[in-house]
């Protein structure tokens, strides 16, 4: 429960420093800002895509204040639980490195290369790619390159941005990612019907013997009984994974006349259903199908799930495709229902290895077809590709929140720039609450409560929880936050925040009307934060565009949650003002506002915004004015 501090008590806020300290909010905002205004960019950004420039504009440092903040993407800061060497860092207004590191479209390269210092170096060695990522901002990579735990270790938190050239991020440690507060983003539509193609080339290769006929003709032969084929029309197809590839195979493989079943336990029924496709049970796809053509991801539930037992629920006879990943089948176990029988033929993209071994017997298998992972090769899927990984991946440098973000809440440009004004306040309620909690330290139960007049559903608030917690926790923390781990750290930190919605009669033209912050099971180094049921409560508002404090404990007050501000708990009687706004004054400390909020039995709160935080002696004269009760010292 919380207690009431001592009445007088001075209790000033200091933030732990962090190696090294990370620039002012204005700093980072400036480059943002410079970043956004720079004209003679080519690099058009995604917001003004569907947000018309002039709109944009007039919002323009709030939002970009917004999108800093919740990616803290030009602004250094320590990654979570490391001693960060930031030494390298650039300046804020150095051109972000951007490491490219296997083979990408030119047209996407053109791109980086008109934004940042771009370096491509293909076939590094996992050493090799260790030593220069700790000088890059940003590195792009396809399927062939591992960007593991050890890699953003090496980038002692430089790294900001892992851009996936196509859909699969098998190859990306995601949590390290995510703990080191780095965003990683795909290009997840531009490959689709590249790989659909290549999926139905492989289907009607092998059921035609196509490559094994080809190459035994170039052998000299010609074996018109041995390559009879069978025929696709009136088979049935079981697509495993009903997603962009999944679904686009199907619609080809209709109009080749197949049966087409698929197993999702992901898709919805109607989506199938608009394709003709029904959706079965597992077992059902697999003991039914002439044909099985894989195209889920690859996740710890996929791996080898086409194993001895699965191959043995088939139709003898059977034909596998997999232009999805190598691991999802067990290949010892494909090569032991090929040998069976079970299995006639497989055509293969993926392999648990690649390249796989010169001696890996699935490959050297004559009823096996197989490709070096072509599935994303075709000139225009790669342009595509490119085109779509430069854009997010500048994007996410510049602080946009990408649509293909993986490891973050993906937010379309149009409800980023709606929340804008909400997430910094967000932050800002964050940032105030933890310094009304005594010693800064030891909370474990945060409840925000969004006001709104809109429906739930039509309040996406992950961006303004994942600032709150931001606020939270950076100041009580040696942890860099941002928008992608800070779920992860609060977990980490033992913090639970829960969230409720409540629906109140104010316009609906604004998403949030208010939002309380209470921490409970605490000490308050501010009495007055506290409310009847115990725990600090703070309430904000967006008010002309910015950040207000409208609510502390049970006192109504207004109050701009800008810079430097002390709090003072008053008896309510006139002169107060004055007599406070003397001891700054002689003290040369620089008054930007004072205000006193409503009067609860002869006690009000009085706010005073100060340019630079007070020293202890005048801190302590305010505290000796015999009408202040309490007052505590808060950094925004
Ligand atoms: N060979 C290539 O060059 C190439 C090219 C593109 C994509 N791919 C691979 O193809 C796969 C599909 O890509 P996509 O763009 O269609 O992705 P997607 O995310 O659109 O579709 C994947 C689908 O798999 C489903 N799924 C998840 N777990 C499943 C499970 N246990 N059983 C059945 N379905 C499950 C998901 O619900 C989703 O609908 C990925 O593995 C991707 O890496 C390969
Ligand atoms: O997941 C993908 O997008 C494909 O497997 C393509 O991989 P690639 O970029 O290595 O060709």
């Amino acid at each position: 429960m919380a207690s009431s501090s001592s009445l007088k008590a001075i209790s000033t806020f200091t933030t732990p420093s962090k190696t090294p300290p990370p620039p002012s909010s204005s700093s980072s905002k400036a480059s943002l800002l410079s970043f956004l205004n720079n004209t003679s960019s080519p690099i058009s950004l995604k917001l003004s895509h569907s947000i018309p420039r002039s709109h944009f504009r007039g919002n323009h440092s709030a939002l970009s204040l917004a999108v800093t903040n919740a990616l803290n993407t030009v602004q250094s800061s320590s990654p979570v639980s490391t001693s960060g060497d930031r030494t390298k860092l650039p300046s804020s207004n150095a051109k972000p490195t951007i490491l490219v590191s296997e083979k990408l479209g030119e047209a996407g390269l053109e791109v980086l290369r008109k934004f940042g210092n771009l370096e491509c170096a293909y076939n590094l060695t996992p050493e090799e790619l260790c030593a220069k990522i700790s000088a890059c901002d940003a590195l792009i990579v396809r399927s062939g390159t591992k960007v593991n735990r050890q890699v953003f270790e090496a980038s002692k938190g430089r790294l900001k941005v892992v851009g996936r050239a196509g859909v699969g991020i098998d190859n990306v440690d995601l949590q390290a990612a995510t703990e080191f507060g780095c965003l990683v983003v795909n290009a997840p539509t531009a490959n689709t019907v590249a790989a659909a193609e290549h999926g139905i080339a492989l289907l009607t290769s092998m059921a035609r013997n196509v490559a094994q006929a080809d190459a035994s003709m170039k052998a000299g032969l010609w074996k018109r009984n041995k390559y009879v084929g069978v025929s696709l029309v009136g088979k049935t197809l079981a697509v495993m994974g009903f997603g962009k590839v999944g679904s686009e195979v199907a619609r080809r493989a209709k109009g080749l006349g197949m049966h087409v079943i698929a197993h999702d336990p992901y898709a919805p029924a109607d989506r199938a259903r608009a394709v003709g496709v029904d959706l079965v049970s597992f077992d059902q796809a697999i003991s039914t199908a002439d044909f099985v053509s894989l195209h889920m991801p690859l996740t710890p539930t996929t791996s080898k799930v086409f194993n001895d037992d699965t191959f043995s629920k088939m139709k003898k006879g059977v034909r596998i495709i997999n232009v999805a990943r190598g691991g999802v089948i067990d290949e010892d176990a494909l090569v032991r229902a090929l040998d069976s029988g079970v299995v006639a033929q497989a055509a293969l993209d993926v392999f648990t290895e690649e390249p796989p071994s010169k001696e890996s017997k699935l490959v050297q298998h004559e009823n096996v077809t197989v490709t070096p992972h072509l599935g994303a090769s075709t000139k225009e899927a790669q342009e595509g590709v490119a085109i779509e990984i430069a854009e997010a991946v500048v994007g996410a440098l510049q602080g946009e929140l990408s649509a293909t973000a993986v490891n973050a809440p993906m937010v379309p440009p149009e409800v980023m720039f709606e929340l804008s004004p909400y997430v910094v306040l967000a932050e800002k309620l964050g940032k105030l609450a933890v310094q009304l909690v005594a010693g800064g330290s030891g909370i474990t139960s945060v409840r925000v409560v969004y006001k709104s007049a809109r429906d739930s559903d039509d309040l996406d608030t992950r961006l303004l929880r994942a600032m709150i917690t931001k606020g939270i926790i950076e100041p009580i923390s040696t942890s860099f936050i941002n928008l992608v781990n800070a779920d992860y750290v609060a977990k980490q930190k033992g913090l639970r925040i829960s969230e409720e919605k409540v629906s109140v009669d104010s316009s609906p033209e604004f998403p949030v009307d208010s939002i309380q912050v209470h921490i409970s099971n605490v000490d308050s180094k501010f009495a007055s934060s506290v409310s009847d049921n115990g725990s600090i409560s703070i309430e904000g508002k967006v008010k002309y565009g910015e950040p207000h404090l409208t609510c502390l404990g049970s006192f109504g007050v207004d109050v701009s949650l800008e810079g430097n501000l002390i709090l003072c708990r008053q008896v309510d009687q006139p002169g107060m003002i004055g007599k406070v706004g003397n001891i700054l004054g002689s003290q040369n400390v620089n008054v930007s506002f004072m205000s006193v909020g409503r009067t609860i039995l002869k006690k009000a709160i009085m706010a005073i915004g100060v340019d630079e935080e007070p020293n202890k002696e005048t801190l302590k004269k305010i505290g000796d004015v015999a009408a202040i009760e309490e007052f505590v010292f808060l950094n925004l």
